[in-house]
């Protein structure tokens, strides 16, 4: 199956009228398999808006996002609900983690609530992929902060989603911890994680050129277009490209 994710002349305006704001303007973008992007922009660039929308959270007004060969815009609520479930993956600024259930059984959960009995091998080799084998056990509020968005990177990754989107990830976490989690993420997509056969393709927003300098691939964005886009950041570029685009917006 073709897992390339697709955004085809995409458009979002929110409102109507005297009220309306237009945060994408025809964004034609395409993120294959085995790749890690990392999506910058100004403040109020569309960043946000652009995930949502390729990750089936919310619906564009224009043009169409296509996941592992599925158009999103062709599903009524209820298929695109399992799409989500079954071949997106989320990583937010906050892990989101149930507090009372143990790092294995945050994990499992999007499988239970698929209705599918975990399989506990999978789970351990999620923890695993991220470096957490031996917290399997441990409850939220016994893990530091870069552990339990660890733990959250592995509940996205348990589904084996196409796609796993990720908003300003390490945004919670010090520097250091930061480091080391993003090093994990570029090791799920090169495939270098420990025993990992590496996951499809990583799509994160961050405001920080240091966190951009991490993925394959930065694409930028201004008022709702691509404006530009940078293979192989290293952080002084991707700064200097921003600050053009701050000049500028
Ligand atoms: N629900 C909404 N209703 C109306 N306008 C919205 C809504 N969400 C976003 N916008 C507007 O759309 C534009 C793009 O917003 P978006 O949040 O996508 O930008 P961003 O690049 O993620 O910004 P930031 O870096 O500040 O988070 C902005 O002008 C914003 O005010």
């Amino acid at each position: 199956m073709d897992d390339t994710v697709r955004l085809e002349a995409l458009s979002k305006t929110y409102g109507s009228g005297d009220n309306a704001v237009t945060a994408l303007r025809g964004v034609t973008l395409e993120f294959a398999p085995g790749s890690f992007t990392a999506i910058m922009g100004p403040s109020g660039s569309g960043k946000s808006t652009l995930l949502q929308c390729a990750a089936g959270l919310d619906r564009p007004t224009g043009g169409r996002v296509v996941i592992a060969g599925t158009d999103l815009s062709g599903l009524d609520e209820t298929a695109l609900t399992l799409l989500r479930r079954d071949r997106i993956g989320f990583v937010f600024q906050s892990f989101n983690l149930l507090p009372s259930l143990t790092a294995a059984q945050n994990v499992s959960l999007p499988l239970r609530l698929a209705g599918v009995r975990p399989d506990p091998a999978a789970i351990a080799e999620a923890l695993r992929q991220v470096g957490l084998a031996d917290r399997a056990n441990h409850r939220p509020s016994e893990l530091s902060g870069g552990q339990q968005q660890r733990v959250a990177i592995a509940r996205a990754l348990v589904t084996k989603p196409a796609v796993l989107f990720a908003d300003e990830p390490t945004g919670a976490l010090d520097t250091m911890t930061s480091r080391g989690l993003l090093r994990t993420l570029r090791g799920l997509v090169d495939g270098t994680a420990v025993g990992a056969p590496g996951i499809a393709t990583i799509v994160m927003v961050t405001h920080d050129p240091v966190v951009a300098s991490y993925a394959h691939k930065v694409i930028f964005l201004a008022d709702g277009k691509v404006v530009g886009a940078l293979d192989d950041p290293t952080a002084d570029a991707v700064a200097a490209r921003m600050v053009h685009l701050e000049v500028a917006a």
